[in-house]
């Protein structure tokens, strides 16, 4: 069954004296029952919006949301049973962290005192918040504040959950924890999920499928390995990977080459009309230093890290640099000639005018 539907959502801005903002284009999107979709994208790209509609908190320009197969935009917030937890939290500081969640239950329907503690006593054990029950919230970690937004959201038991860039204001440790614990609570309850964020590594390890975002408009919607191995144009290229791809401008050869420069000539894996503009994008870690064959390279930077290093080449009469990542024990100096090789198979092909994948 499909849980949550978006038929060609539509939504325009319009403020007297300013020029209108197309923020959504006609989305098209069905998420399937227990799915976890990551909407991801940068500033701007229509994400917030999107998810206000959904939860009931914008109204809607054109299109249609269905949850369970049913319209929902004539429904005010409180009607549509779509769980929100925001970003910035908004918790009520003066309330106990039992007392905010009992607050998300009463709030929408008149639940039996002795109900409404049992429900609060269930979900604090899912979220692991048993223990800080009677704290308040300003006595909270990041971390902490973050669990009692999902718990209250997921008190009301919605048919969808929403999530609104749930791990940014947390620190690395915190981080990987509560992605963890995340990920573990949305499969344990199956909740219908939207998770909106511009972190890329968030939407690629927590989400079932992603959906890229520019400008109101979806740019691909696939699995994560989908969105990184097979990227449908160079904006996707660019925006999923760190560090990112490097993308190089060339003209297909007849002989099955992009030629890059006079001097620097790379393997295209598939044919190409002999003479078309491309861009070739290959990810650092489809590179690797060679002795003997590959192209020639100069090196303007090296930073050795822990797990590999990440080297950054100039090729002869190219202009975009060329980033590799390297094995941990690889030292280079500044302007060492060094000779680097791309996995054929691996390399990426673009049309240099729509930008669209030539694959
Ligand atoms: N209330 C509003 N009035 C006018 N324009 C708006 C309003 N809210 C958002 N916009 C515009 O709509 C576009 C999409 O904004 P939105 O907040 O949905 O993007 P976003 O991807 O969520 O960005 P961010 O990650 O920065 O929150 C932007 O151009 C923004 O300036």
């Amino acid at each position: 069954m499909t849980e949550l539907e978006l038929r060609d959502l539509r939504k325009t801005y319009r403020s007297r004296g300013r020029p209108s903002v197309d923020a959504v284009r006609g989305l098209d999107l069905a998420l399937r029952s227990g799915e976890l979709l990551g909407l991801l994208g940068p500033s701007g790209c229509g994400k917030s919006t999107t998810l206000r509609m959904i939860a009931g908190l914008e109204t809607v320009t054109g299109g249609d949301i269905l949850v369970g197969g049913a319209s929902v935009i004539e429904r005010p917030a409180q009607r549509r049973n779509i769980g929100v937890a925001f970003e910035n939290y908004a918790l009520y500081p003066p309330l106990t962290v039992a007392e905010n969640l009992a607050f998300g239950l009463k709030a929408r329907k008149r639940s039996a005192r002795g109900d409404v503690s049992r429900k609060v006593a269930e979900i604090a054990e899912r979220v692991d918040l048993t223990a800080l029950l009677d704290a308040r919230p300003a006595g909270l970690s990041s971390g902490q504040k973050q669990r009692v937004s999902l718990a209250r959201a997921l008190i009301r038991e919605p048919d969808v959950l929403l999530l609104d860039e749930p791990l940014s204001h947390l620190d690395a440790a915190q981080r990987d924890t509560t992605r963890r614990e995340l990920k573990r609570i949305q499969k344990d309850l199956g909740h219908t999920t939207i998770l909106v964020t511009h972190d890329q590594e968030e939407a690629l390890s927590l989400a079932d499928r992603i959906v890229v975002m520019k400008d109101g408009v979806i740019q691909q919607l696939g699995t994560p390995y989908e969105i990184y191995d097979s990227p449908a144009n160079l904006f996707v290229a660019d925006f999923v990977g760190e560090p990112a791809i490097s993308l190089l401008p060339g003209v297909a050869t007849d002989d099955g080459h992009a030629r890059l420069s006079d001097a620097a000539r790379i393997a295209l894996p598939m044919p190409v009309a002999a003479g078309r503009e491309v861009v070739v994008g290959i990810r650092p870690e489809d590179l690797r230093l060679t002795s003997d064959d590959g192209i020639a390279a100069r090196v303007t930077a090296h930073e050795p890290l822990l797990e590999s290093g990440i080297a950054t080449l100039a090729l002869d009469g190219v202009d975009t640099p060329l980033v590799v990542l390297t094995e941990p024990e690889v030292r280079l100096a500044h302007d060492e000639h060094v000779r680097v090789a791309a996995d054929v198979r691996l390399t990426h092909v673009f049309d240099a005018e729509t930008g669209d994948s030539l694959r």
